[in-house]
């Protein structure tokens, strides 16, 4: 059975605290685009993994994928399978690629396998593979607090409106870019603001806190926030912990030559 793990983008980003596990408390809004990788999952004789597209760093058993199917396996003894990742999102770019592909052979095995696990049952696995896995056990916008697992529905809609996402050649750390970070309480919730005020006056009110150390570290990417918002974008902001960044567009735009070396994605949602 195939399916296509999706990305994210944050419609902003509070860090709000430390704790003390060593993880930050967060509000953000989770948005997903349909930026797609392509995995498989079917029963077999033996356990296989194989990979395809973008190669993912690091060794291929510390694959999300293998992580979740490691999991499943030994919470209701599933039999062996093998596994297909196409690799088409960027890494290292806030877009939540490998939690999304985490979630997503999650879901191919409760289908597959039959193991009647609820939504809510596999947001609890998934968040024992990363932050912001459980958010792709759902195909709708949420907004996540705690680690980012703490999931609410929100009324957020990005329907009719074009958005665009850019990848500079820039790879950040999450666990780097978090150790950038000074914590602080805003004055009001994402919650609230996000739903208060209409898209193109987000960028008075909604941030993504990590956006001041990592383009300091990286002036490239406020150029290319810059860029987005002289290129008509209604709201423009780096995604979770960077380095891809987004911009939402009242009407479709060609921004090709506007960013002629980095990978980049468009369309409505
Ligand atoms: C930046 C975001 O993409 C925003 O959605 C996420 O918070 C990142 O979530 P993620 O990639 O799933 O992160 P994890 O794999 O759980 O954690 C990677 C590292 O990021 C840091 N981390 C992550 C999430 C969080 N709420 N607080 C943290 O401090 C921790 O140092 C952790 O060791
Ligand atoms: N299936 C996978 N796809 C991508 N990366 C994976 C996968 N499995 C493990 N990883 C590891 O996770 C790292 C981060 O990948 P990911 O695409 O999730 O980053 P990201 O876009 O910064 O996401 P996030 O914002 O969730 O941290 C990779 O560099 C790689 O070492």
């Amino acid at each position: 059975m195939v399916s296509f793990p999706p990305c994210k983008i944050n419609l902003g980003l509070n860090i709000l605290s430390k704790r003390p596990d060593g993880y930050h408390n967060l509000e953000t809004c989770f948005y997903p685009i349909p930026w797609t990788d392509i995995l498989e999952v079917i029963p077999a004789d033996r356990f296989g993994f194989t990979q395809t597209g973008q190669p993912v760093p690091g060794k291929a058993e510390d694959n999300l994928c293998i992580k979740a199917y490691e999991l499943l396996r030994d919470e209701h003894r599933l039999p062996p399978v093998k596994i297909h990742l196409h690799k088409i999102i960027p890494m290292g770019a806030g877009l939540g690629g490998g939690s999304s592909d985490a979630a997503h052979t999650l879901r191919l095995l409760n289908t597959v396998f039959q193991l009647q696990q609820s939504p809510a049952q596999l947001a609890g696995y998934a968040a024992q593979l990363g932050s912001d896995c459980a958010f792709f056990t759902q195909d709708q916008p949420m907004l996540g607090e705690g680690r980012g697992e703490v999931l609410s529905a929100t009324p957020v809609s990005l329907q009719k409106k074009f958005i665009a996402l850019v990848k500079p050649d820039i790879h950040v750390s999450t666990a780097e870019a978090y150790a950038g970070i000074t914590p602080r309480q805003p004055e009001q919730s994402l919650r609230t603001l996000i739903t208060r005020y209409p898209v193109e006056e987000w960028r008075h009110w909604i941030r993504n806190d990590f956006e001041a150390t990592v383009f300091k570290k990286h002036p490239v990417l406020q150029s290319v926030k810059e860029k987005l918002y002289a290129s008509g974008a209604l709201y423009a902001s780096m995604s979770g912990s960077g380095a891809a960044l987004f911009g939402i567009f009242d009407k479709p735009v060609d921004l090709q030559t506007s960013f002629p070396d980095m990978t980049m994605w468009s369309g409505s949602i």
